[in-house]
């Protein structure tokens, strides 16, 4: 880059939008360029980096990978962001360039704002906003208003903020864009497709590009090297926030389960999609120990749609357990989600009854 800085990339994009595929693609196409990760989750099992670090991917070290698990990198700025950026900027060799995985709870915006902290500012430009979206939940209105529930708030109270929380984090983070991925193309038809880039194409700043895509499946050469030095054009960018209006950490929040061994994953997402769509989770994920396997499980699930595969060996270190993050709204009855949870055949959950170890979080 021009400006000598190195440059960085925040890939932001609601919970399950297909942020982390994105990455492992970019990683996989990024032909020798030597790019260091910086990964921010919700929950505190740090799925996310388990999964890129046990990707095999050439290029993909792991002390590329840094993680900042607590949970809003948008309001950790000062503590964790900033010196973890100085951290990378100041090795003996550093990286061409730095991408960002901001949680799907993150507002882009102030952590773009962060690249002006005098700390950085001289050393690092923010290439490009980049943000993945769900295109099957967008069609099916997951972060529409529900006007009869705004209605009731406005009766209720004439001075509240209306919009929904799912709306308002995707607004924030389609207005901070420099180029949209529409994501998941593959569970959507055409003609359904074309109305969501309509749609989406409506909320943009005329500039911004969208690309579609199935499995995060963008080139490196695509979404590297924007160029946008986002953090000098702020101005354009508009957010809920911009009046020093705190963004509201209790909207959402994560708790972690602990399920022992399964008897095969069949019998887990029995176990699973009933709760799910009973208690609206917005997502869940970890690992499982299958009996009988020496192979961990990873489980992702988004909405109601659940995928599992064996990535690896579990390693001699590790607890052989189910280990799953459960978010949602921060409405929801993590008792009664964790009782039903926990109430799957006797032989699955007899590694689990001191699991009541509860990692809680509202954010
Ligand atoms: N069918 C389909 N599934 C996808 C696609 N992209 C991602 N997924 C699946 O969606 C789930 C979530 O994908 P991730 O890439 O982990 O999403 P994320 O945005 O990083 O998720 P969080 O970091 O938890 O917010 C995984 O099960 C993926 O395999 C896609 O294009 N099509």
């Amino acid at each position: 880059m021009s400006s000598g800085k190195i440059p960085a990339t925040v890939i932001t994009g609601f919970l399950g939008a297909g942020k982390t595929s994105t990455i492992r693609h970019l990683l996989e196409t990024a032909n020798g360029k030597r790019i260091a990760l910086v990964i921010n989750e919700f929950g505190d099992l740090g799925v996310d980096g388990e999964i890129v670090k046990g990707c095999g991917i050439e290029n993909c070290e792991e002390d590329a990978v840094l993680e900042l698990p607590n949970g809003c990198i948008c309001c950790t700025v000062a503590d964790d962001f900033i010196p973890t950026i100085e951290t990378l900027l100041n090795r003996a060799e550093p990286p061409d360039h730095i991408v960002i995985e901001t949680s799907g709870l993150a507002l882009p915006k102030p952590l773009v704002k962060a690249f002006n902290w005098p700390e950085i500012r001289t050393r690092v430009t923010v290439d490009g906003v980049i943000t993945v979206i769900d295109g099957p939940a967008v069609a099916e209105g997951l972060f529409a208003s529900d006007p009869a529930a705004v209605d009731a708030q406005r009766k209720a109270d004439e001075s509240l903020d209306h919009e929904s929380p799912l709306e308002e984090l995707f607004e924030e983070q389609i207005n901070c864009a420099d180029m949209v991925v529409v994501n998941k193309t593959d569970l959507l038809a055409e003609a359904e497709l074309e109305r969501v880039l309509r749609d989406v194409k409506g909320e943009l700043r005329p500039e911004v590009k969208i690309v579609r895509s199935s499995y995060g499946k963008v080139d490196a050469k695509v979404l590297l090297g924007l160029e946008a030095a986002a953090e000098d054009d702020l101005d354009s960018r508009p957010s809920h926030h911009d009046d020093g209006h705190e963004h509201d950490h209790d909207d959402f929040m994560s708790f972690a389960v602990d399920l022992g061994e399964v008897e095969n994953p069949k019998a887990l997402v029995a176990r699973l999609l009933p709760v799910i769509a009973e208690h609206g989770i917005l997502r869940i994920k970890g690992f499982a120990k299958v009996a009988g396997k020496d192979m961990r499980l990873v489980l992702q699930g988004v909405g109601g749609r659940l995928q599992h595969y064996y990535d690896r060996d579990w390693q001699p270190e590790e607890t052989q357990s189910t280990r799953l993050v459960v978010i949602g709204e921060a409405d929801m009855d993590s008792a009664a989600i964790r009782a039903a949870l926990e109430s799957g055949p006797a032989s699955d959950r007899s590694a689990s009854e001191e699991a009541g170890r509860e990692s809680a979080a509202a954010f």
